[in-house]
């Protein structure tokens, strides 16, 4: 079983991860792990923090000679602005984050479950993901995340193009929504609010069979939809077409399965097509070979420099949501969140099905379980014909 453990405050001296259950034999690219935590810290709107931090991951275990050994991966990355000790206690709660209900779940001061639920934690699971990512590349799965929506406003079709995300490692925006979504996130910093959007994730190269229809603990798509809802400030997630589908007929709803003998010994979906995927790759719990389409929806930063109305938690008496500084506008970084934490549940619905020992495993694995599949396809004919 691939998992992971994060720990860390986000203005503690340091953040850690554990991942266990990570193959043996992947090399360990730290330079591609890096350069997504590069992009995480990109994107317009975000605040101050971003120029005080230079996220760098720090492996401290489970890899010998730069290779994984199959033991725990233990990720760290240093805190630049760690100051926890000297940081002051809010005095009045801020409506959407976790001031007023942890810090009573808890019987603490609203810092201290402040720190734990800020979205810094998301630098580990890119990091996390990243690692996972080393993994499906070597069995020829990619995933890649953009911004199709921020403040209400479309990313033109461009921005979901595979090339503008290679031809921009920073992942923005593409020049031309720039304008429109650039001006928007200005006006919203000018007037003290804040703004959200939308983000997808698409995975390519997955095989049929991840996941299973058998039980709701392995359905691929309860899995993936659990793990985004889980990012903080996430909150819808759809699998495809997603809530549309509800609004269309059976007919527009589900695709077409064709076939096409030329593809038939293709690992992935063993000749079976779709000319289209409303589905998003999933269909019963279970990746069908087509692409895996996951969007989220992020709700803008609940803390306002124009300060929401809240009460001092002493007086009980109406006063302004403290402030101290805080992002504008944190979706471009939640496409890059987003995308490394599917890619961990693809990683980890894979190890699962795949006897998840060494890479090598999951490689043979791979190709014994598509040579039965091609041999059940095959006599699946045969018993046809016979009968
Ligand atoms: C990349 C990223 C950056 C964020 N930055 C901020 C921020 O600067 N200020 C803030 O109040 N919330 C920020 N959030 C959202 C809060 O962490 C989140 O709303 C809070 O933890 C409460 O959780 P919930 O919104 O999931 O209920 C950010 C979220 C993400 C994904
Ligand atoms: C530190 C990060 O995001 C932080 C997430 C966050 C929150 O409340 O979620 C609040 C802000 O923290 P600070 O008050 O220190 O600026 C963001 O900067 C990061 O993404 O690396």
């Amino acid at each position: 079983m691939l998992r992971y453990l994060t720990a860390g405050e986000s203005h503690g001296p340091a953040l850690t991860a554990i991942v266990e259950g990570f193959p043996s034999g992947v090399a360990i690219d730290k330079t591609f792990i890096d350069r997504e935590l590069e992009r995480r810290q990109g994107g317009y709107g975000r605040g101050k923090r971003q120029k005080l931090e230079t996220d760098r991951v720090i492996i401290d275990s489970g890899t010998f000679h730069g290779v994984s050994t199959g033991a725990p991966i233990t990720l760290r990355l240093i805190n630049n602005d760690a100051k926890l000790e000297r940081l002051a206690e809010p005095a009045s709660p801020r409506g959407g984050h976790i001031d007023l209900a942890g810090s009573i779940n808890y019987q603490t001061g609203i810092r201290q479950v402040l720190e734990r639920a800020s979205a810094r934690e998301t630098a580990l699971r890119v990091a996390v993901g990243a690692l996972a990512r080393l993994l499906l590349r070597a069995v020829g799965i990619e995933v890649f995340g953009y911004v199709s929506e921020l403040g209400g406003i479309a990313a033109p079709p461009l921005s979901r193009d595979l090339s503008v995300r290679d031809a921009s490692p920073v992942y923005t925006l593409n020049p031309e929504a720039d304008v429109a979504i650039v001006a928007a996130i200005d006006a919203a910093q000018k007037a003290g609010d804040t703004l959200g959007g939308v983000v997808e994730a698409v995975v390519t190269g997955c095989p049929m069979g991840l996941g299973s229809h058998v039980q709701y603990d392995r359905k691929l798509d309860a899995r993936l939809a659990a793990a985004v809802m889980s990012i903080q400030a996430i909150k819808a997630v759809e699998i495809g077409l997603g809530v549309e589908a509800a609004r269309r007929p059976g007919s527009k709803v589900m695709d077409p399965i064709q076939f096409d003998p030329d593809h038939a010994e293709d690992d992935r979906r063993f000749g079976f097509r779709r000319p289209t995927n409303n589905a998003g790759g999933i269909e019963g719990g279970t990746s069908n070979g087509e692409p895996i389409v996951v969007r989220a929806f992020k709700k803008p930063i609940s803390t306002l420099a124009a300060r929401g109305p809240s009460v001092n938690m002493a007086t009980k008496s109406p006063t302004p949501a403290s402030y101290e500084r805080s992002d504008v506008c944190a979706v471009p970084a939640a496409s890059v969140i987003v995308e490394n934490v599917v890619a961990f549940e693809i990683a980890s619905a894979l190890v699962e099905k795949y006897v998840g020992t060494s890479l090598e495993a999951v490689q043979a694995a791979l190709a014994a379980i598509h040579t039965l599949n091609r041999q059940h396809l095959a006599s699946w004919g045969e018993e046809q014909a016979s009968g």
